[in-house]
């Protein structure tokens, strides 16, 4: 080691042993106190806040900070060094800061900060503070022991800009079964995203690799942080694409130290806001119908029932079914509970029309019969005569039942089933507006609606009716929304959710180049930007990709390049370099011996997570059972999946977006199952980016036209 970081590296270790010091002290002083069991609101709060100190303290004790910035600031004589940690750490009378919380305005320094002499700012409470930073170094701390010691930049050394050098190591490292939290490397364009205003829809197009689900996540914990008086954790949400991908970013969160934020999918939220009223199909057939090969494969183009459906001429389209629903839904008839008393079906249509005008729709037929039932009681007890009041009570609660099945009772399900009938239209319905229903799409949508079966672009459209119906409680608002991979959800599911989302509060992300899901996914971020409020929107670009190596990187890019006619950004890896892509053919036959040598020998160096990508689900699995009665042990991942084990895994490529593999092999790379279309160059790049340090890409017979052309040392054949 050379002297000066020797120097560093002893400097680190007394400025380590301090901080245990303080932080035992600390934790001992708290265990002293014994938790306050009481009535008396001042002690609760202190109570809590003690929690609140203890919990941050636990955090603390093994790793305390991951990053030190001496910064001077405009005015001081001196840089102040500010040690930064996943929580900070006060010294208890001074109130001196020993840890700083990596999400407190003067910690944006260490992430922003990209080199050079010049004076840098940051924004702090009391407006923008100047200063000049002098040493921005990355420390390791693992349980204690202070491992590893990076200077990434130094005002008196050669090197002027951050170096990428901690970046790099790691990158390097491989990886399990979860996603990690990236606090120590946080970039700077990634900062920015991450502290963006709340009140913004922000719409991130950001290249495979590039931490786009990583950002979001540092993004909640950073809102939850400077907004604390604003924004609770339970009130914030994400939506993934499914169960699996939530369990894969389950740790990050906890990591980050924050609990209690919702994470699901746009279907599970959805069947669960519907009261499971209806069922989801079997999405594992549409998928299978969407990504066969060969010459029966279906067009994803605009006629595809998911994109008419998820459109917003769709919403628009309901919207204005609701409206002739509502003008004919008040009531049409007098209402008389025995003879000689009536309620004249003016007054009913007054209460209705008029005064529960601003009431969601069936809120306003209940309120209207609740009302009735008042009045009716009310004239019951004008009669006086016993045996008369006996009988027209009686008289009353059969007609008034009868009455209000006449009034239709409708629920998002029964209404919506009605709007997909074959055999005619609902009364309401002008002919114009059924006629707009494609007559395909009518007929298959009520095939499903007749088994209560739904397809999921029919959810937006049910929560829609619900909300209509039934308004949108506080309790069922958002502080804010996350949707990630949010190329695959329809205008419509957004709409949708910004009606459940307080102030435009959106970070919605995903890579267009991705999008394989385009049976119902966006074209452009054009789609999404015109739901919002104008002014209240915020574009971001991220074209660095952190995951793969550069030769994987530049193999990934070709591929987009030969498939697609505008790829929507090629993504600029970072300086790591490792082994060049394979292609390889291998023929059939030995594609079991052939798979299992090339696992056993990955296994031999570094990699720990392995995955082989199929083109189809059929393959996968027959190609799963062959390979465990060889004895290889790999675990099939299937649509529906609730978990991922990392160690070998089969999986069909659409199912790896999202995940991420030490090494991949995608098998049958030929001209049958990756044809020069644009969806295969989209499935095959997914399956590229997957991969950390290795990609193998295996084919027999003709190499895919997406493939074959591509020249370059970054690939070997
Ligand atoms: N600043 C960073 N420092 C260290 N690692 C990073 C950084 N940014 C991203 N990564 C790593 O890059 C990988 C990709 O991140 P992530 O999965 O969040 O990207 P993504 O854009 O959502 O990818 P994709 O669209 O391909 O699913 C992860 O392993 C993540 O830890």
């Amino acid at each position: 080691m050379e002297i000066s970081m020797q120097n560093a590296y002893d400097e680190e270790m007394k400025r380590l042993a301090d901080t245990f010091t303080e932080i035992d002290r600390q934790l001992q002083e708290l265990a002293s106190i014994p938790p306050y069991t009481g009535h008396d609101h001042t002690e609760q709060v202190l109570d809590s806040i003690r929690d609140s100190r203890r919990r941050n303290l636990a955090v603390a004790q093994s790793e305390p900070y991951f990053g030190r910035l001496d910064f001077q600031e405009s005015g001081h004589k001196e840089p102040l060094p500010l040690y930064i940690g996943k929580v900070g750490v006060e010294k208890d009378l001074t109130l001196e800061l020993m840890v700083v919380d990596w999400r407190a305005p003067v910690a944006s320094l260490f992430y922003s900060y990209t080199g050079g002499l010049d004076a840098t700012q940051y924004d702090s409470p009391d407006g923008l503070v100047e200063g000049l930073v002098f040493l921005k170094r990355n420390l390791v701390i693992r349980k204690q022991i202070l491992q590893r010691v990076v200077d990434t930049f130094d005002r008196n050394g050669d090197n002027m800009a951050v170096t990428d050098e901690f970046l790099l190591y790691r990158l390097g490292e491989n990886k399990d079964n979860k996603l990690r939290d990236i606090v120590s490397t946080i970039q700077s364009e990634q900062d920015s995203i991450i502290r963006a205003v709340k009140n913004s829809a922000l719409l991130i197009q950001g290249v495979a690799g590039s931490g786009k689900t990583t950002v979001a996540l540092h993004r909640l914990a950073y809102l939850l942080y400077q907004y604390r008086d604003q924004v609770r954790a339970e009130r914030m949400i994400i939506f993934a694409p499914n169960r699996m991908f939530l369990d894969y970013i389950s740790g990050v969160l906890p990591e980050l130290g924050v609990g209690d934020i919702q994470q699901t999918t746009f279907s599970d939220w959805a069947l669960e806001l519907l009261e499971h009223e209806v069922k989801l199909i079997d999405t594992s057939e549409q998928l299978r119908y969407w990504f066969q090969t060969g010459p029966g494969r279906p067009v994803m183009n605009d006629a595809a029932p998911g994109r008419w459906k998820g459109s917003i001429k769709f919403m628009q389209w309901l919207e204005q079914a609701l409206e002739q629903f509502e003008a004919s839904a008040a009531p049409h008839a007098d209402y008389s509970p025995w003879d000689g008393v009536k309620l004249s079906k003016q007054t009913m249509r007054q209460w209705y029309e008029v005064e529960y005008k601003h009431d969601p729709l069936m809120k306003r037929r209940e309120r209207v019969m609740a009302r009735v039932k008042r009045w009716q009681e009310m004239e019951l007890e004008k009669v006086w005569e016993v045996h008369l009041k006996k009988d027209y009570k009686k008289k009353a609660s059969s007609r008034l039942r009868d009455y209000a099945k006449h009034w239709t009772a409708y629920t998002p399900f029964t209404f919506y089933k009605e709007l997909f009938q074959t055999a005619g239209k609902p009364d309401y319905l002008s002919v114009e507006l059924y006629n707009e229903i494609p007559k395909e799409l009518l007929a298959s949508t009520e095939a499903h609606l007749k088994k209560k079966r739904v397809q999921p672009e029919d959810l937006a459209a049910l929560l829609f009716i619900r909300s209509k119906f039934q308004g949108i409680h506080g309790d069922l608002t958002f502080d804010h929304t996350v949707i990630d991979e949010a190329q695959d959800f329809s205008p419509f599911q957004v709409a949708l959710l910004n009606l459940h989302t307080r102030n435009q509060s959106f970070t919605i992300l995903g890579d267009l180049s991705q999008g394989i899901h385009a049976y119902q996914g966006i074209r452009k971020w054009d789609e999404f930007t015109a739901l919002f409020e104008e002014g209240k929107t915020a574009y971001f670009q991220l074209d660095r990709s952190y995951r793969s190596t550069m030769e994987i990187i530049y193999f990934a890019n070709e591929v987009l390049k030969l498939g697609l006619d505008q790829p929507a950004a090629l993504a600029i890896p970072v300086f790591r370099s490792g082994d060049p892509v394979q292609i390889v053919r291998v023929d059939e036959a030995k594609l079991i011996t052939s798979i299992i040598t090339a696992v056993q020998k990955l296994q031999t160096g570094e990699i720990s997570t392995v995955a082989i990508l199929v083109r189809t689900e059929a393959r996968s699995e027959a190609l799963y059972k062959k390979l465990n009665a060889a004895g290889l042990s790999v675990n099939l991942i299937a649509a529906g999946q609730q978990h991922y084990e990392g160690g070998i895994s089969i999986v069909p490529t659409f199912m790896a977006k999202g995940l991420e593999f030490d090494a991949v092999l995608i098998i049958d790379v030929d001209d049958v199952h990756y044809p020069a279309t644009e969806q295969d160059a989209k499935l095959l790049y997914v399956g590229c980016t997957r991969a950390l340090h290795s990609l193998q890409i295996w084919y027999d017979g003709t190499a895919s036209p997406l493939v074959d052309p591509i020249q370059g040392d970054f690939v070997i054949r």
